[in-house]
Protein backbone atom coordinates (compact mmCIF):
# COMPACT_ATOMS: atom_id res chain seq x y z
CA UNK A 1 0.00 0.00 0.00
CA UNK A 2 1.44 3.30 -1.01
CA UNK A 3 2.34 5.68 2.30
CA UNK A 4 0.29 8.49 1.63
CA UNK A 5 3.51 10.75 2.68
CA UNK A 6 5.78 9.15 0.03
CA UNK A 7 5.53 9.41 -3.55
CA UNK A 8 6.53 7.01 -6.05
CA UNK A 9 10.25 8.30 -6.28
CA UNK A 10 10.43 5.60 -3.57
CA UNK A 11 7.71 3.08 -3.58
CA UNK A 12 8.21 -0.33 -4.41
CA UNK A 13 5.57 -2.90 -6.47
CA UNK A 14 6.94 -5.86 -4.25
CA UNK A 15 5.86 -6.74 -1.23
CA UNK A 16 9.03 -6.62 0.90
CA UNK A 17 11.10 -5.37 3.64
CA UNK A 18 14.56 -5.68 4.43
CA UNK A 19 14.80 -9.07 5.13
CA UNK A 20 14.58 -10.04 1.69
CA UNK A 21 18.06 -7.72 1.23
CA UNK A 22 19.77 -8.22 4.31
CA UNK A 23 21.20 -11.56 6.34
CA UNK A 24 22.21 -10.68 9.37
CA UNK A 25 19.27 -9.74 12.33
CA UNK A 26 21.60 -7.27 13.97
CA UNK A 27 21.96 -5.27 10.83
CA UNK A 28 17.95 -6.02 10.39
CA UNK A 29 17.36 -4.53 13.60
CA UNK A 30 19.58 -1.56 13.21
CA UNK A 31 17.42 -0.79 10.03
CA UNK A 32 14.25 -0.87 11.82
CA UNK A 33 15.54 1.13 14.54
CA UNK A 34 16.85 3.33 11.85
CA UNK A 35 13.32 3.67 10.63
CA UNK A 36 13.58 1.66 7.35
CA UNK A 37 11.31 -0.69 7.14
CA UNK A 38 10.82 -0.98 3.31
CA UNK A 39 13.65 -0.89 0.39
CA UNK A 40 13.06 1.87 -2.01
CA UNK A 41 13.72 1.06 -5.60
CA UNK A 42 17.23 1.76 -5.63
CA UNK A 43 17.58 -0.13 -2.54
CA UNK A 44 15.64 -3.35 -4.06
CA UNK A 45 17.86 -2.72 -7.09
CA UNK A 46 21.36 -2.36 -6.08
CA UNK A 47 21.70 -3.86 -2.68
CA UNK A 48 21.73 -7.18 -4.21
CA UNK A 49 24.04 -6.36 -6.65
CA UNK A 50 26.35 -5.17 -4.57
CA UNK A 51 26.57 -8.06 -1.82
CA UNK A 52 27.94 -9.90 -4.58
CA UNK A 53 30.78 -8.43 -4.59
CA UNK A 54 30.14 -6.70 -8.31
CA UNK A 55 31.45 -3.05 -9.23
CA UNK A 56 28.45 -0.55 -9.65
CA UNK A 57 27.82 2.64 -11.24
CA UNK A 58 24.38 3.52 -9.33
CA UNK A 59 21.86 6.66 -10.01
CA UNK A 60 18.73 7.46 -8.46
CA UNK A 61 16.97 10.63 -7.57
CA UNK A 62 18.27 13.12 -4.77
CA UNK A 63 16.53 11.82 -1.54
CA UNK A 64 15.97 8.10 -2.42
CA UNK A 65 18.02 6.25 -0.09
CA UNK A 66 21.41 5.54 -1.24
CA UNK A 67 23.36 6.23 1.15
CA UNK A 68 21.70 3.04 3.10
CA UNK A 69 22.56 1.11 -0.01
CA UNK A 70 26.47 1.10 0.04
CA UNK A 71 26.31 1.42 4.10
CA UNK A 72 24.39 -1.98 4.09
CA UNK A 73 26.98 -3.10 1.42
CA UNK A 74 29.64 -1.83 3.38
CA UNK A 75 28.70 -3.73 7.11
CA UNK A 76 27.54 -6.75 5.21
CA UNK A 77 31.00 -7.39 3.19
CA UNK A 78 32.38 -6.48 6.76
CA UNK A 79 30.58 -8.88 8.83
CA UNK A 80 31.28 -11.62 5.54
CA UNK A 81 34.97 -11.04 5.86
CA UNK A 82 35.19 -11.33 9.42
CA UNK A 83 32.91 -14.65 9.72
CA UNK A 84 35.62 -16.13 7.65
CA UNK A 85 38.37 -14.89 9.94
CA UNK A 86 39.65 -16.86 13.15
CA UNK A 87 38.25 -15.24 15.93
CA UNK A 88 41.76 -14.18 17.42
CA UNK A 89 41.94 -12.61 14.04
CA UNK A 90 38.44 -10.87 14.36
CA UNK A 91 39.29 -9.66 18.00
CA UNK A 92 42.87 -8.60 16.52
CA UNK A 93 41.20 -6.84 13.54
CA UNK A 94 41.17 -3.27 13.52
CA UNK A 95 42.22 -2.41 10.51
CA UNK A 96 39.94 -0.26 7.77
CA UNK A 97 37.86 -2.58 5.66
CA UNK A 98 36.15 -0.15 3.67
CA UNK A 99 36.50 3.62 2.46
CA UNK A 100 33.85 5.53 1.47
CA UNK A 101 34.88 9.18 0.07
CA UNK A 102 32.60 11.90 -0.43
CA UNK A 103 33.23 15.83 -2.03
CA UNK A 104 32.20 17.60 1.42
CA UNK A 105 32.86 17.14 5.01
CA UNK A 106 29.73 17.60 5.94
CA UNK A 107 28.39 14.97 3.59
CA UNK A 108 31.60 12.44 4.94
CA UNK A 109 29.56 13.59 8.40
CA UNK A 110 26.45 12.72 7.61
CA UNK A 111 27.26 8.75 6.48
CA UNK A 112 29.21 8.15 9.50
CA UNK A 113 26.25 8.81 11.57
CA UNK A 114 24.07 6.70 9.29
CA UNK A 115 26.34 3.93 9.48
CA UNK A 116 26.79 4.58 13.12
CA UNK A 117 23.43 4.30 13.69
CA UNK A 118 22.83 0.73 11.60
CA UNK A 119 25.19 -0.91 13.70
CA UNK A 120 23.83 0.61 17.20
CA UNK A 121 21.74 -2.40 17.25
CA UNK A 122 24.16 -5.03 17.71
CA UNK A 123 27.14 -4.52 16.03
CA UNK A 124 29.08 -1.60 17.37
CA UNK A 125 31.41 -3.64 18.76
CA UNK A 126 32.31 -5.58 15.51
CA UNK A 127 31.73 -2.78 13.31
CA UNK A 128 33.71 0.87 14.16
CA UNK A 129 33.02 3.65 11.30
CA UNK A 130 34.38 7.05 11.43
CA UNK A 131 35.09 10.28 9.64
CA UNK A 132 38.43 11.49 8.28
CA UNK A 133 37.91 15.02 7.25
CA UNK A 134 39.87 18.38 6.32
CA UNK A 135 39.68 21.01 8.78
CA UNK A 136 39.64 18.86 11.48
CA UNK A 137 42.82 17.42 13.55
CA UNK A 138 44.36 14.73 11.87
CA UNK A 139 46.20 13.20 15.50
CA UNK A 140 42.64 12.17 16.18
CA UNK A 141 42.31 10.56 12.87
CA UNK A 142 45.51 8.38 13.55
CA UNK A 143 43.76 7.56 16.93
CA UNK A 144 40.85 6.68 15.40
CA UNK A 145 42.50 4.65 13.02
CA UNK A 146 43.88 2.26 15.57
CA UNK A 147 40.67 0.90 15.33
CA UNK A 148 38.47 1.83 12.36
CA UNK A 149 36.37 -0.90 9.98
CA UNK A 150 34.76 1.95 8.45
CA UNK A 151 36.27 5.23 6.61
CA UNK A 152 34.45 7.90 5.93
CA UNK A 153 36.58 10.70 4.71
CA UNK A 154 37.09 13.94 2.31
CA UNK A 155 39.78 12.76 -0.91
CA UNK A 156 42.27 14.74 0.63
CA UNK A 157 42.35 14.13 4.36
CA UNK A 158 42.43 10.02 3.37
CA UNK A 159 44.70 10.43 0.60
CA UNK A 160 46.91 11.94 3.11
CA UNK A 161 46.45 9.27 5.68
CA UNK A 162 47.11 6.83 2.92
CA UNK A 163 50.42 8.57 2.11
CA UNK A 164 51.72 8.89 5.30
CA UNK A 165 50.92 5.07 6.37
CA UNK A 166 48.68 5.80 9.08
CA UNK A 167 45.41 4.34 6.72
CA UNK A 168 46.84 0.46 6.26
CA UNK A 169 44.91 -0.27 3.42
CA UNK A 170 45.86 -4.30 2.73
CA UNK A 171 42.11 -5.23 3.95
CA UNK A 172 40.75 -2.86 2.22
CA UNK A 173 37.88 -4.77 -0.10
CA UNK A 174 35.56 -2.08 -0.64
CA UNK A 175 35.78 1.28 -2.34
CA UNK A 176 32.63 3.90 -2.12
CA UNK A 177 32.32 7.02 -4.26
CA UNK A 178 29.49 9.37 -2.90
CA UNK A 179 28.42 11.56 -5.18
CA UNK A 180 31.03 9.77 -7.67
CA UNK A 181 30.27 12.72 -10.47
CA UNK A 182 31.17 15.40 -8.34
CA UNK A 183 34.34 13.56 -7.37
CA UNK A 184 35.11 12.88 -10.89
CA UNK A 185 36.02 16.41 -11.50
CA UNK A 186 39.72 17.72 -11.81
CA UNK A 187 39.15 19.18 -8.20
CA UNK A 188 39.20 15.43 -6.39
CA UNK A 189 40.20 13.73 -9.08
CA UNK A 190 44.12 12.80 -8.61
CA UNK A 191 43.10 12.20 -5.15
CA UNK A 192 40.51 10.04 -5.79
CA UNK A 193 42.32 8.27 -8.16
CA UNK A 194 45.80 7.81 -6.03
CA UNK A 195 43.20 6.25 -3.24
CA UNK A 196 41.94 3.95 -5.73
CA UNK A 197 45.69 2.72 -6.40
CA UNK A 198 46.46 2.57 -3.14
CA UNK A 199 43.95 0.38 -2.06
CA UNK A 200 45.43 -2.21 -4.70
CA UNK A 201 42.98 -4.05 -6.98
CA UNK A 202 41.47 -6.85 -5.00
CA UNK A 203 38.92 -3.84 -4.57
CA UNK A 204 35.33 -3.70 -5.17
CA UNK A 205 34.32 -0.38 -6.65
CA UNK A 206 30.79 1.72 -6.25
CA UNK A 207 29.77 4.71 -7.24
CA UNK A 208 26.88 6.80 -6.75
CA UNK A 209 25.04 10.17 -7.67
CA UNK A 210 22.02 11.82 -8.41
CA UNK A 211 23.44 12.99 -11.88
CA UNK A 212 26.24 11.84 -14.24
CA UNK A 213 27.05 13.50 -17.15
CA UNK A 214 28.86 11.32 -19.91
CA UNK A 215 32.19 13.10 -19.36
CA UNK A 216 32.18 12.08 -15.88
CA UNK A 217 30.77 8.75 -16.57
CA UNK A 218 33.95 7.99 -18.53
CA UNK A 219 36.06 9.19 -15.86
CA UNK A 220 34.48 6.71 -13.54
CA UNK A 221 35.20 4.46 -16.52
CA UNK A 222 38.83 4.24 -15.44
CA UNK A 223 38.28 3.43 -11.97
CA UNK A 224 35.66 1.04 -11.90
CA UNK A 225 36.03 -1.79 -13.70
CA UNK A 226 33.17 -4.11 -15.89
CA UNK A 227 30.67 -2.06 -14.22
CA UNK A 228 26.99 -3.05 -13.62
CA UNK A 229 24.81 0.56 -14.29
CA UNK A 230 21.98 0.69 -12.27
CA UNK A 231 20.40 3.45 -13.66
CA UNK A 232 16.91 4.64 -12.27
CA UNK A 233 16.03 7.69 -13.84
CA UNK A 234 15.76 8.31 -17.37
CA UNK A 235 16.52 11.69 -18.61
CA UNK A 236 16.58 14.44 -15.96
CA UNK A 237 16.32 13.09 -12.75
CA UNK A 238 13.53 15.35 -10.99
CA UNK A 239 11.36 14.73 -8.17
CA UNK A 240 8.13 12.70 -8.89
CA UNK A 241 5.38 15.43 -8.97
CA UNK A 242 6.99 18.46 -9.29
CA UNK A 243 5.32 20.99 -10.72
CA UNK A 244 7.05 24.03 -11.08
CA UNK A 245 6.05 27.53 -10.99
CA UNK A 246 7.66 31.13 -11.37
CA UNK A 247 6.19 34.82 -10.31
CA UNK A 248 7.18 38.35 -11.09
CA UNK A 249 8.07 39.68 -8.07
CA UNK A 250 8.34 43.25 -7.99
CA UNK A 251 11.47 44.61 -6.63
CA UNK A 252 13.62 48.24 -7.10
CA UNK A 253 16.03 48.89 -9.55
CA UNK A 254 18.82 49.32 -7.77
CA UNK A 255 20.16 47.91 -4.40
CA UNK A 256 19.69 44.67 -5.86
CA UNK A 257 20.52 42.45 -2.70
CA UNK A 258 17.90 44.61 -0.69
CA UNK A 259 15.42 43.57 -2.99
CA UNK A 260 15.94 40.00 -3.64
CA UNK A 261 16.16 40.29 0.53
CA UNK A 262 13.15 41.46 0.70
CA UNK A 263 11.62 39.49 -1.79
CA UNK A 264 12.93 35.99 0.18
CA UNK A 265 10.98 37.75 3.58
CA UNK A 266 8.09 37.79 2.20
CA UNK A 267 8.04 34.82 0.16
CA UNK A 268 9.39 33.15 4.34
CA UNK A 269 6.41 34.90 5.31
CA UNK A 270 3.55 33.83 3.00
CA UNK A 271 4.57 30.65 2.53
CA UNK A 272 4.08 27.91 4.80
CA UNK A 273 7.34 25.60 5.54
CA UNK A 274 9.14 24.19 8.59
CA UNK A 275 12.92 24.48 7.71
CA UNK A 276 14.17 26.78 4.52
CA UNK A 277 17.84 26.31 2.73
CA UNK A 278 18.77 29.46 1.30
CA UNK A 279 21.27 29.42 -1.61
CA UNK A 280 23.52 31.89 -2.67
CA UNK A 281 26.30 32.35 -4.80
CA UNK A 282 28.76 34.69 -2.77
CA UNK A 283 29.60 33.45 0.04
CA UNK A 284 30.18 37.52 1.33
CA UNK A 285 26.46 37.96 1.03
CA UNK A 286 25.65 35.13 3.49
CA UNK A 287 26.15 36.79 6.29
CA UNK A 288 24.67 40.20 5.35
CA UNK A 289 21.34 37.64 4.37
CA UNK A 290 21.88 35.82 8.17
CA UNK A 291 21.74 39.72 9.92
CA UNK A 292 18.58 40.83 7.69
CA UNK A 293 16.80 37.41 8.70
CA UNK A 294 17.22 38.11 11.98
CA UNK A 295 16.51 41.19 12.41
CA UNK A 296 13.51 40.06 10.89
CA UNK A 297 12.99 37.39 13.21
CA UNK A 298 13.93 34.33 11.74
CA UNK A 299 16.56 32.19 13.46
CA UNK A 300 19.09 32.09 10.49
CA UNK A 301 22.43 30.98 10.45
CA UNK A 302 25.15 30.51 7.24
CA UNK A 303 27.64 28.09 6.68
CA UNK A 304 30.13 28.56 3.58
CA UNK A 305 33.73 26.93 3.21
CA UNK A 306 35.10 30.34 4.80
CA UNK A 307 34.47 29.37 8.46
CA UNK A 308 36.13 27.21 10.52
CA UNK A 309 35.38 23.34 10.11
CA UNK A 310 33.95 23.11 14.04
CA UNK A 311 31.50 26.37 13.14
CA UNK A 312 30.44 24.62 10.26
CA UNK A 313 29.39 21.16 12.14
CA UNK A 314 27.79 23.59 14.85
CA UNK A 315 25.65 24.97 12.81
CA UNK A 316 24.77 21.70 10.36
CA UNK A 317 24.34 20.47 13.91
CA UNK A 318 21.48 23.51 14.96
CA UNK A 319 19.94 22.49 11.99
CA UNK A 320 19.42 19.37 11.91
CA UNK A 321 17.80 19.87 15.80
CA UNK A 322 15.35 22.29 14.27
CA UNK A 323 17.08 25.11 16.32
CA UNK A 324 16.86 27.25 12.87
CA UNK A 325 14.46 28.11 10.84
CA UNK A 326 16.77 29.10 7.79
CA UNK A 327 19.84 27.64 6.76
CA UNK A 328 21.87 30.44 4.46
CA UNK A 329 24.81 28.57 1.75
CA UNK A 330 26.66 28.36 -0.39
CA UNK A 331 26.86 24.94 -2.90
CA UNK A 332 29.04 23.66 0.05
CA UNK A 333 25.51 21.80 0.61
CA UNK A 334 23.99 22.07 -2.12
CA UNK A 335 24.45 18.22 -2.95
CA UNK A 336 23.76 15.05 -0.44
CA UNK A 337 22.88 17.16 3.00
CA UNK A 338 19.78 15.07 3.87
CA UNK A 339 18.20 17.54 7.11
CA UNK A 340 14.62 15.56 8.02
CA UNK A 341 12.58 19.11 8.29
CA UNK A 342 13.48 21.41 5.59
CA UNK A 343 10.71 21.70 3.06
CA UNK A 344 11.53 24.57 1.31
CA UNK A 345 14.71 25.48 -0.89
CA UNK A 346 15.20 29.06 -2.29
CA UNK A 347 17.48 29.80 -5.03
CA UNK A 348 18.67 33.51 -4.30
CA UNK A 349 21.03 33.39 -7.08
CA UNK A 350 20.65 30.55 -9.92
CA UNK A 351 23.37 27.63 -9.54
CA UNK A 352 26.17 27.63 -12.07
CA UNK A 353 25.20 24.39 -13.94
CA UNK A 354 22.33 22.38 -14.30
CA UNK A 355 23.58 19.89 -12.30
CA UNK A 356 23.88 21.51 -9.19
CA UNK A 357 20.19 23.09 -9.52
CA UNK A 358 18.77 19.58 -9.10
CA UNK A 359 20.87 18.74 -6.40
CA UNK A 360 19.83 22.00 -4.67
CA UNK A 361 16.14 21.49 -5.30
CA UNK A 362 16.65 18.30 -4.39
CA UNK A 363 17.35 19.04 -0.35
CA UNK A 364 13.62 19.24 -0.03
CA UNK A 365 11.36 16.45 -1.19
CA UNK A 366 13.11 13.87 0.77
CA UNK A 367 12.85 10.24 0.74
CA UNK A 368 9.41 11.38 -1.52
CA UNK A 369 7.94 13.56 1.01
CA UNK A 370 6.58 16.85 -0.25
CA UNK A 371 8.78 20.02 -0.99
CA UNK A 372 8.86 23.13 -2.32
CA UNK A 373 11.91 25.09 -4.42
CA UNK A 374 11.88 28.98 -5.25
CA UNK A 375 14.22 30.61 -7.80
CA UNK A 376 13.97 34.18 -7.45
CA UNK A 377 15.22 35.06 -10.84
CA UNK A 378 16.37 38.33 -12.04
CA UNK A 379 15.52 39.24 -15.86
CA UNK A 380 18.50 39.16 -16.88
CA UNK A 381 18.87 35.13 -15.16
CA UNK A 382 15.69 34.62 -17.69
CA UNK A 383 18.25 32.98 -19.76
CA UNK A 384 19.22 30.46 -17.50
CA UNK A 385 15.73 29.51 -16.65
CA UNK A 386 15.60 28.79 -20.15
CA UNK A 387 18.31 27.10 -20.83
CA UNK A 388 17.53 24.82 -17.75
CA UNK A 389 13.77 24.25 -19.19
CA UNK A 390 14.74 23.73 -22.90
CA UNK A 391 17.69 22.10 -23.02
CA UNK A 392 17.86 20.17 -19.71
CA UNK A 393 14.10 19.19 -19.52
CA UNK A 394 14.10 20.61 -16.10
CA UNK A 395 10.52 21.90 -15.45
CA UNK A 396 10.12 25.37 -14.21
CA UNK A 397 6.68 27.53 -14.77
CA UNK A 398 6.13 30.78 -14.28
CA UNK A 399 4.23 32.24 -11.53
CA UNK A 400 1.86 35.33 -12.73
CA UNK A 401 3.33 38.51 -12.58
CA UNK A 402 0.59 40.42 -10.11
CA UNK A 403 -0.12 40.57 -6.85
CA UNK A 404 -1.34 37.12 -6.96
CA UNK A 405 1.82 35.56 -6.72
CA UNK A 406 1.99 35.05 -3.49
CA UNK A 407 -1.09 33.90 -3.03
CA UNK A 408 -0.63 31.16 -5.63
CA UNK A 409 2.40 30.02 -3.59
CA UNK A 410 0.79 30.38 -0.42
CA UNK A 411 -2.00 27.87 -1.75
CA UNK A 412 -0.30 25.09 -4.07
CA UNK A 413 1.63 24.57 -0.86
CA UNK A 414 -0.97 24.77 1.36
CA UNK A 415 -2.77 22.31 -0.59
CA UNK A 416 0.44 20.40 -0.56
CA UNK A 417 3.50 21.19 0.12
CA UNK A 418 2.45 21.71 4.16
CA UNK A 419 0.13 19.31 4.80
CA UNK A 420 2.93 16.80 6.15
CA UNK A 421 2.91 17.12 9.94
CA UNK A 422 5.83 17.21 11.86
CA UNK A 423 6.97 13.69 12.97
CA UNK A 424 7.34 13.66 16.24
CA UNK A 425 5.17 15.98 19.07
CA UNK A 426 8.82 18.10 20.36
CA UNK A 427 9.01 18.73 16.81
CA UNK A 428 5.48 20.84 16.93
CA UNK A 429 6.44 21.98 20.17
CA UNK A 430 9.55 23.31 19.00
CA UNK A 431 7.67 24.95 15.72
CA UNK A 432 5.61 27.05 17.77
CA UNK A 433 8.27 27.70 19.91
CA UNK A 434 10.00 29.41 17.03
CA UNK A 435 7.05 31.04 15.22
CA UNK A 436 6.61 33.02 18.61
CA UNK A 437 10.22 34.13 18.52
CA UNK A 438 9.95 34.96 15.14
CA UNK A 439 6.94 37.15 15.41
CA UNK A 440 8.27 39.06 18.55
CA UNK A 441 11.48 39.39 16.78
CA UNK A 442 9.67 40.72 14.00
CA UNK A 443 8.04 43.46 15.52
CA UNK A 444 11.31 44.23 17.29
CA UNK A 445 12.88 44.77 13.59
CA UNK A 446 10.00 46.09 11.54
CA UNK A 447 11.09 49.49 11.98
CA UNK A 448 14.44 49.13 11.06
CA UNK A 449 14.36 47.27 7.61
CA UNK A 450 17.38 48.95 5.89
CA UNK A 451 20.32 46.76 5.50
CA UNK A 452 24.12 47.70 6.21
CA UNK A 453 26.09 47.20 3.89
CA UNK A 454 24.24 45.02 1.43
CA UNK A 455 23.75 47.74 -1.51
CA UNK A 456 25.65 46.24 -4.47
CA UNK A 457 26.67 48.17 -7.68
CA UNK A 458 28.79 45.86 -9.45
CA UNK A 459 28.25 45.27 -13.03
CA UNK A 460 26.10 42.89 -15.04
CA UNK A 461 28.50 40.16 -15.51
CA UNK A 462 26.18 37.31 -15.37
CA UNK A 463 26.44 36.14 -19.53
CA UNK A 464 29.32 34.41 -18.16
CA UNK A 465 27.26 32.42 -16.01
CA UNK A 466 24.58 31.88 -19.10
CA UNK A 467 27.46 31.02 -20.99
CA UNK A 468 28.84 28.43 -18.32
CA UNK A 469 25.33 27.48 -18.58
CA UNK A 470 24.69 27.30 -22.33
CA UNK A 471 28.14 25.38 -23.17
CA UNK A 472 27.37 22.23 -21.24
CA UNK A 473 25.82 19.66 -23.13
CA UNK A 474 21.62 19.24 -23.30
CA UNK A 475 20.80 16.25 -21.59
CA UNK A 476 18.47 15.10 -24.07
CA UNK A 477 19.87 13.15 -26.55
CA UNK A 478 23.31 12.97 -25.51
CA UNK A 479 24.10 9.28 -25.79
CA UNK A 480 27.53 7.20 -24.75
CA UNK A 481 29.56 4.96 -27.30
CA UNK A 482 29.78 2.80 -24.78
CA UNK A 483 27.72 -0.23 -24.50
CA UNK A 484 26.91 -0.14 -20.42
CA UNK A 485 24.86 -3.02 -18.52
CA UNK A 486 22.41 -0.60 -17.54
CA UNK A 487 19.19 -1.71 -14.75
CA UNK A 488 17.00 1.06 -15.60
CA UNK A 489 14.07 1.76 -13.40
CA UNK A 490 10.75 -0.38 -12.29
CA UNK A 491 10.22 -1.71 -15.80
CA UNK A 492 13.42 -3.65 -15.84
CA UNK A 493 14.38 -5.60 -13.61
CA UNK A 494 17.86 -6.64 -11.27
CA UNK A 495 18.99 -9.69 -12.89
CA UNK A 496 18.75 -11.13 -8.93
CA UNK A 497 16.25 -11.68 -7.30
CA UNK A 498 16.37 -11.22 -3.72
CA UNK A 499 16.16 -15.02 -3.41
CA UNK A 500 18.98 -15.31 -5.52
CA UNK A 501 21.60 -13.17 -3.43
CA UNK A 502 24.13 -15.19 -2.01
CA UNK A 503 25.02 -14.69 1.38
CA UNK A 504 28.18 -13.50 0.15
CA UNK A 505 29.43 -9.77 0.91
CA UNK A 506 31.81 -7.53 -0.93
CA UNK A 507 34.73 -10.58 -1.38
CA UNK A 508 33.65 -11.84 -4.70
CA UNK A 509 36.76 -9.73 -5.53
CA UNK A 510 39.15 -11.73 -4.12
CA UNK A 511 38.74 -14.53 -6.02
CA UNK A 512 38.54 -12.80 -9.22
CA UNK A 513 41.64 -10.31 -8.94
CA UNK A 514 41.72 -7.25 -11.07
CA UNK A 515 44.58 -5.78 -12.29
CA UNK A 516 43.60 -1.75 -11.81
CA UNK A 517 44.98 0.37 -15.02
CA UNK A 518 47.36 2.88 -14.25
CA UNK A 519 46.11 5.40 -11.99
CA UNK A 520 47.34 8.95 -11.99
CA UNK A 521 50.52 9.56 -9.63
CA UNK A 522 50.49 11.70 -6.68
CA UNK A 523 49.20 14.97 -6.84
CA UNK A 524 51.26 18.52 -5.99
CA UNK A 525 47.73 19.83 -4.92
CA UNK A 526 48.27 20.07 -1.11
CA UNK A 527 45.97 17.92 0.45
CA UNK A 528 44.97 19.76 3.39
CA UNK A 529 44.37 22.83 0.95
CA UNK A 530 41.83 21.13 -0.72
CA UNK A 531 40.22 19.13 2.00
CA UNK A 532 37.28 17.99 -0.15
CA UNK A 533 35.27 20.67 -0.54
CA UNK A 534 36.48 23.78 -2.19
CA UNK A 535 34.79 22.58 -5.71
CA UNK A 536 31.54 23.92 -3.99
CA UNK A 537 32.89 27.81 -4.06
CA UNK A 538 32.72 28.52 -7.54
CA UNK A 539 31.85 32.13 -7.24
CA UNK A 540 34.41 33.61 -5.13
CA UNK A 541 34.77 37.09 -3.59
CA UNK A 542 37.80 39.38 -2.30
CA UNK A 543 37.25 37.19 1.22
CA UNK A 544 38.46 33.86 -0.09
CA UNK A 545 41.20 32.42 0.92
CA UNK A 546 41.52 28.96 -0.07
CA UNK A 547 42.72 28.36 -3.34
CA UNK A 548 42.69 26.45 -5.89
CA UNK A 549 39.24 26.65 -7.31
CA UNK A 550 37.90 24.95 -10.23
CA UNK A 551 36.09 27.30 -12.00
CA UNK A 552 37.96 30.49 -13.71
CA UNK A 553 35.13 32.94 -14.47
CA UNK A 554 33.41 35.45 -11.09
CA UNK A 555 29.63 35.73 -11.14
CA UNK A 556 28.74 39.44 -9.94
CA UNK A 557 25.18 40.59 -9.25
CA UNK A 558 23.73 42.27 -11.91
CA UNK A 559 22.29 45.43 -11.31
CA UNK A 560 18.39 45.02 -10.70
CA UNK A 561 15.55 45.31 -13.60
CA UNK A 562 12.15 46.61 -12.74
CA UNK A 563 10.92 43.22 -12.43
CA UNK A 564 12.36 39.77 -11.38
CA UNK A 565 11.50 36.29 -11.65
CA UNK A 566 10.71 33.58 -9.07
CA UNK A 567 10.64 30.06 -10.51
CA UNK A 568 9.49 27.41 -7.82
CA UNK A 569 9.08 23.25 -7.56
CA UNK A 570 7.30 21.18 -5.35
CA UNK A 571 7.51 17.90 -5.34
CA UNK A 572 3.74 17.12 -3.51
CA UNK A 573 2.89 13.77 -1.82
CA UNK A 574 1.31 10.73 -3.64
CA UNK A 575 -2.48 11.32 -3.16
N1 LIG B 1 14.09 2.52 3.19
C1 LIG B 1 13.90 3.70 3.74
N2 LIG B 1 12.77 3.97 4.42
C2 LIG B 1 12.55 5.20 4.96
N3 LIG B 1 13.41 6.23 4.88
C3 LIG B 1 14.56 6.03 4.22
C4 LIG B 1 14.87 4.77 3.62
N4 LIG B 1 16.07 4.88 3.02
C5 LIG B 1 16.51 6.13 3.24
N5 LIG B 1 15.60 6.83 3.95
C6 LIG B 1 15.70 8.24 4.36
O1 LIG B 1 15.64 9.00 3.16
C7 LIG B 1 16.40 10.18 3.29
C8 LIG B 1 17.30 10.35 2.09
O2 LIG B 1 18.27 9.33 2.05
P1 LIG B 1 19.73 9.58 1.46
O3 LIG B 1 20.34 10.79 2.08
O4 LIG B 1 20.47 8.32 1.51
O5 LIG B 1 19.38 9.92 -0.06
P2 LIG B 1 20.34 10.01 -1.31
O6 LIG B 1 19.70 9.22 -2.38
O7 LIG B 1 21.73 9.68 -0.93
O8 LIG B 1 20.20 11.55 -1.66
P3 LIG B 1 21.26 12.58 -2.34
O9 LIG B 1 21.32 12.21 -3.79
O10 LIG B 1 20.64 13.90 -2.13
O11 LIG B 1 22.55 12.39 -1.65
C9 LIG B 1 17.15 10.07 4.60
O12 LIG B 1 16.49 10.87 5.57
C10 LIG B 1 17.02 8.61 4.98
O13 LIG B 1 17.01 8.43 6.37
Amino acid sequence: MLDRFHSSDVQINEDLNFSSLVSNPELLKGLTESGYQRPSPIQLKTIPLGRLGLDLIAQAKSGTGKTVVFSVIAIESIISALSKASSTAVQQDQQPRAVILAPTREIAVQIQDVILNLVRAGLKETITCHSMIGGMPIHKDKENLRRCSIVVGTPGRVRSLIDTGHLRTSQVRLLVLDEADKLMEEVFKDDVFAIAKGLGSQKQVMAFSATYDDDLLSQLDHLVKNPVYVMLSNGTPELADETQKSSSVFMRQTHLMEAKFAALEALLTHVPFYQAIVFLNHRSKAADLVKFLTRKGWPAMHIASGISQEERLAVMDKARKFELRVLVCSDLIARGIDIDRVNMVVNLDLPKDPETYLHRIGRTGRYGTAGLAVSLVHDAELRTVEILRQDFGITIQELSADDNTYVDLHQHSKNRHHERPLKVPEDQEQFIKLEAERIAGQQRGDTDDVIAGTQDDSRVENQQHDLAMAKRPARQGKKSKKKRRVIRDETEHSPLTPEQTPPVAGLAAESAPRVDEDVSGPSDIDHDALQGDDGYEPLLNEEAVDPPYPYQYQYQYPQYPHNAYATSSTNAPAA
